[in-house]
């Protein structure tokens, strides 16, 4: 599992660290790795440093004097005179940096304004700096974050630098993998300083391609030589309506897809029949089930169908136009599957708000409905109260087609009837549909159907280590 770290958190596991160590060793390491993180910057080339007033600024100081040790030459920014690292201006300067009043036309930059001690929002003439990158487009590296962005919240309510690169230090921190403030930070590279064992429960997690045994509890009937269809668990799909009769077609195939040994189809006569035609394998019709999944969809009768479900005490997927038409709180285990619009009604705000703090929104809904939110996005979130929130990094913007919700709706649906928590239903849910979504066409368009198809074999590669 990859994790991020709060601000808070990294901030006591450097001081636990730090008081079993010489003076100023962890700086270093984060510069050395910072300096190596750079070893594509050819010899002789100019850097440009834009240096910021705290310890952010300290790394890249250090980091320049490697650089230039090996011949890259380095023009340094400084954002306030009196408020620099000294040692580290010292060493940079001693060792050939050039202080200059501004940036200039350069391949390179290395973005070292703020580091975990940022306000979000850059002013002044860090606010200039971050608009001269956006106009020169240098190869832009930034120290530890991007600066200007909200380390923690992910949101970025200001200027802030937008990065090609970002080499972070001891863990991840939110910024650096969910949205909106993710795309700021570009690729990003972690350089172990020593923090791991000081580190306390992440702030956010994102599962892993070597992360199979997530799977585990959903496939416990597999060394079971009696094991059959309802060992697997059997999920029903309440999907689809006149108008989108598509839904129903999508959710079973994604539901087929999944862990369950059977997927059961509750609908209209003629919607039943289609299904079936389409879907042999589909039994229509009310009967025992683990899991249900309602909404994707759905049309006018949603709202009875979810009500319908929840009499019957068991795990259930929310999706759609369901969404509609929650209950106060959940009494059984639920995964909300909204998109931002749909949080966004079902909070009472804009979808502008979602946007700009998906984090903050999706936690919300999470406490108000005593449910699992999983808010369908580029970085779809897991919230669960708790539980460490999830962050899904698989996919691409190709997913963002047709249908694909529904696949995802059923596929959860299948994981939890095989007795998966939302939580982990939920997550490993999303980090399979992006999977599958790699598997069938890494690089352009592809179908919901093609999702659902390429899950069985995102799901065998995942479980045999091989994603
Ligand atoms: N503490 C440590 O042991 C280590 C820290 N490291 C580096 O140190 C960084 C954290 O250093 P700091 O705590 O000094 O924090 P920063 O380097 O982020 O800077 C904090 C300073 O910036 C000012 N500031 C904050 N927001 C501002 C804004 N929006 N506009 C203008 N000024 C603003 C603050 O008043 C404060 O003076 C990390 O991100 C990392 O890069 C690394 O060297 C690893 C070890």
């Amino acid at each position: 599992m990859l994790t991020a770290h709060s601000v808070a958190d990294i901030r006591a596991a450097e001081e636990t660290l730090a008081a079993t160590l010489p003076d100023g060793v962890l700086m270093q390491r984060a510069a050395r790795g910072l300096a190596e993180a750079l070893a594509d910057v050819p010899t002789g080339d100019l850097v440009i440093a834009l240096i910021g007033p705290g310890n952010n600024g300290g790394d890249a100081l250090f980091a320049a004097t490697h650089l230039l040790d090996r011949g890259v030459r380095v023009d340094l920014c400084l954002f306030d005179e009196q408020k620099v690292h000294a040692e580290g201006l010292a060493a940079a300067t001693a060792a050939g940096a050039q202080v200059v009043a501004a940036p200039t036309q350069q391949r390179w930059c290395l973005d070292a304004v703020l580091g975990i001690g940022a306000r979000p929002g850059l002013e002044g003439k860090a606010a200039d700096w971050a608009a001269w990158i956006a106009e020169q487009r240098p190869f832009t590296v930034a120290v530890d974050v991007p600066s200007g962005v909200d380390v923690d919240g992910a949101t970025t309510p200001g200027t802030h630098v937008r990065a090609d690169a970002t080499v972070t230090f001891g863990t991840h921190k939110a910024a650096l993998l969910a949205d909106p403030s993710a795309p700021a930070a570009g690729d990003v590279h972690l350089v172990d300083i020593g923090l791991g064992p000081h580190l306390g429960e992440p702030l956010l997690e994102a599962i892993e391609p070597s992360d199979g045994h997530l799977l585990a509890p959903a496939l416990e009937w597999l060394d079971d030589p009696r094991a059959h269809k309802y060992k697997r668990g059997v999920v029903g799909v309440m999907a689809g309506s006149e108008q989108y009769a598509g839904a129903a077609h999508l959710c079973v195939a994604g539901a087929q897809a999944g862990t369950a040994g059977m997927v059961r189809f509750v609908g209209s006569d003629a919607l039943s029949a289609r299904v079936v035609d389409r879907a042999p394998e589909v039994v229509a019709g009310r009967g025992r089930v683990q899991a249900w999944v309602v909404g994707p969809g759905g049309g006018d009768d949603a709202g009875e169908q979810l009500a319908s479900a929840l009499e019957d005490d068991l795990p259930v997927v929310v999706d759609a136009s369901a969404l509609e038409h929650l209950p106060t709180t959940f009494l059984v285990p639920a995964l909300l599957t909204p998109h931002a619009g749909e949080l966004a009604a079902m909070l009472g705000v804009d979808r502008d708000d979602v946007e700009s703090d998906p984090l903050g929104h999706a936690t919300q809904a999470a406490f108000r409905w005593g449910a699992t939110v999983l808010l369908k996005g580029r970085r779809t979130l897991v919230v669960t109260q708790s539980r460490v929130t999830r962050v899904n990094l698989t996919g691409s913007s190709w997913l963002g087609t047709a249908g694909a919700g529904d696949v995802l709706a059923g596929f959860a649906g299948s994981l939890m009837a095989s007795g998966l928590h939302p939580h982990d239903a939920g997550s490993l849910a999303a980090f399979l549909h992006g999977a599958a979504a790699d598997v069938a066409n890494p690089d352009g368009p592809l179908t919901a159907t093609d999702v659902a198809a390429a899950l069985p074999v995102a799901t065998a590669e995942f479980l045999g280590g091989r994603l």
